[in-house]
């Protein structure tokens, strides 16, 4: 948890302040009983209003700063614990949109949210509470002590009872809270899972009618949580009353010996109110240390797990940073390829190589698995590959800034994303200042002119979260459209005109020839009319390349290929293609 200290340095100004504003607070409420004792003592036996009267606005002022110290000081508290939630949000954040696919799904999405939200929050109450207590308790019991002392010595030995019995009550939440704490943060990660699974895949929830088997799912994680939630209360119900049970029954001792000395003449009643002041001061102290001893544990879990995040070291480095130097363009080579995916033993790719040529569509064809959408995750290094090298322009790919590599890449995914805002929005994700004219060439080329300028606001129409709003296909065009406005060196379309029409997956590919010219195109496709003019076609086949040629040498020279053709085109088609 020290390792978040860190995150305090910003606001070292405002901390100062706030301790340095509560010392004073702590000071004016350890002076009150002091004078209460003396308007008791002095002023009312002697009948003197003007005593009564001075000390009492003394009182009454001292109350009032004391107030005055303790709003400014929680105000300032709380712009620290702000700012260091703000702040620590902001690096994970940072930290996690760094992340390769494999960290990602070492550490899982859902977790990740819950890190960047719950658990910060833990950390953010603790260091609040611990701003407001850190000056305050150690004042309050020290100071009461001494007050406590110096008003009877003997009356004091009360305290030597009931204060070690208070620490053992502080010591048994300990060490009973602490690991349901640590587990609570666990069982909400797994609430959390549930409730994203569910949110994102409701229409497969319901088409499956599986509504109630969700609901049971979503009960189980509840109740777990809930579960332990409900042990973590049942020790904070039985800590406070016992609290409250020692504080009386010190009260009581006080007021009975007290009341003995009084008798004997050896005490007065002021002495005696202010002495049980200081003693509940002490107590109370001793309560808001307990309070902070349930929140540590809860908070240095949630600490663990922020810290394993922004320790995780990247998979994926960049390990030069100046940009380098091609005259080459859009050219992509694999030599000797081979790639396993973190905790796998068996290779998802082996020893593939290949190269592009501008203008050209490399297509990459193989059954579900095959290792297609793996070998074009390798490009843009969502992925390193475990043995062999890509090189982009004759320069290998490890050897080149993330950055740089990246901008070079137009990828339309094989789930077609688009995010929530107006289509000119998403179409200029990957240019800014593309102009309109940039993107209608865009929408002409990925076959989406028509169905934009049908609609009411055109390029301005809105979006939807997830792209909901439009069918699956117009999304596929749009993501198509959102590359090619970026003009990129290489294009990647995974699988991405699946959701094409025949006339249209054509029309597209025919004016992707003619106007992309001088950037390498990858199409991976399962459909063999989609890839059958391209220039070279992969034939995957497990992770290894069983097929290299055009459509016509394959029919010929690939089993593989002959097979997946023979599913898909009549006999009189693939002679015509031949
Ligand atoms: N994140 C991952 N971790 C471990 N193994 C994976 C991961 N992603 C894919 N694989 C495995 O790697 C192999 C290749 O998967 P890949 O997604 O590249 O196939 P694909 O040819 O694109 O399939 P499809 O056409 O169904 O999309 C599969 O056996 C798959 O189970």
């Amino acid at each position: 948890m020290f390792r978040l200290a860190k995150y305090l340095k910003p606001y070292l100004g405002a901390t100062i302040l706030t301790l340095f504003l509560l010392f004073l607070q702590t000071i004016a409420n350890l002076l009150l009983p002091t004078l209460m004792a003396k308007i008791v003592d002095i002023g009312i036996p002697n009948g003197n209003t003007s005593y009564i009267l001075s000390v009492g606005f003394y009182m009454l002022l001292v109350a009032l700063l004391g107030s005055a110290f303790m709003v400014f000081a929680n105000l300032n508290s709380a712009k620290v614990a702000m700012g260091f939630s703000k702040d620590l949000r902001r690096d994970l954040f940072i930290k996690v949109e760094s992340f390769s696919l494999g960290e990602f799904n070492k550490l899982g999405t859902s977790s990740l949210i819950t890190r960047t939200t719950n658990d910060i929050t833990q950390v953010q109450q603790l260091v609040l509470m611990s701003l407001r207590m850190m000056v305050t308790a150690p004042l309050m019991v020290i100071g009461g002590l001494i007050m406590a002392l110096s008003t009877n010595l003997e009356l004091s030995v009360v305290l030597a009872f009931s204060i070690p019995i208070l620490l053992v009550v502080i010591g048994l939440v300990a060490k009973f809270g602490m690991p349901l704490f640590k587990s609570m943060q666990v069982k909400l990660d797994q609430l959390n899972l549930v409730l994203r699974e569910n949110l994102t895949g409701i229409r497969v929830i319901r088409a499956f009618n599986k509504v109630t088997y969700e609901q049971k799912r979503f009960d189980a994680a509840n109740k777990d949580l809930t579960s332990t939630a409900i042990r973590v209360n049942k020790i904070m119900a039985v800590l406070m009353p016992s609290m409250m049970i020692i504080l009386n029954l010190t009260s009581v001792a006080i007021i009975w010996f007290g009341a003995v000395r009084i008798e004997a003449g050896s005490f007065e009643v002021g002495s005696l109110i202010a002495f049980i002041q200081y003693v509940m001061q002490i107590m109370m102290a001793l309560v808001m240390v307990t309070m902070m001893f349930v929140m540590i544990p809860r908070a240095a879990a949630s600490a663990e797990r922020i810290n394993e995040v922004l320790e995780t070291p990247f998979e994926i480095q960049d390990h030069v940073h100046e940009l380098t130097h091609s005259s080459l363009h859009g050219q992509i080579v694999y030599k000797d390829v081979t790639f396993n995916y973190p905790n796998s033993e068996e290779p998802a790719l082996s020893h593939i190589s290949f190269e592009t040529t501008p203008g050209k569509i490399t297509a990459i064809i193989g059954g579900t698995g095959s290792g297609k959408s793996t070998l074009i995750n390798l490009i843009p290094r969502f992925y390193d590959t475990t043995s062999g090298e890509i090189l982009v322009n004759g320069v290998n790919i490890k050897d080149m800034p993330q950055e740089e590599l990246r901008n070079k890449v137009g990828l339309v995914p094989q789930k077609a994303l688009l995010f929530s805002g107006t289509i000119r929005d998403n179409l200029k994700y990957g240019k800014e200042d593309a102009t309109d004219e940039d993107l209608w060439r865009a929408l002409d080329i990925a076959q989406a002119r028509d169905f934009v300028s049908n609609m009411e606001k055109g390029l301005d129409s809105y979006i939807s979260q997830g792209g909901t709003n439009v069918s699956g296909g117009q999304k596929q065009r749009l993501c198509i459209a959102r590359a090619l406005v970026r003009e990129p060196e290489i294009y990647i379309f995974d699988d991405s005109f699946s959701a094409l029409d025949f006339k249209t997956d054509s029309a597209l590919r025919k004016a992707l020839k003619s106007e992309v010219t001088e950037s390498a195109m990858i199409l991976v496709a399962q459909r063999i009319s989609t890839i059958m003019d391209a220039d070279e076609i992969l034939v995957l086949f497990d992770g290894k390349v069983v097929g290299q040629g055009t459509h016509r040498e394959l029919l010929d020279t690939c089993e593989v290929y002959k097979e997946i053709a023979l599913s898909q085109l009549s006999k009189e088609e693939i002679e015509n293609g031949k």
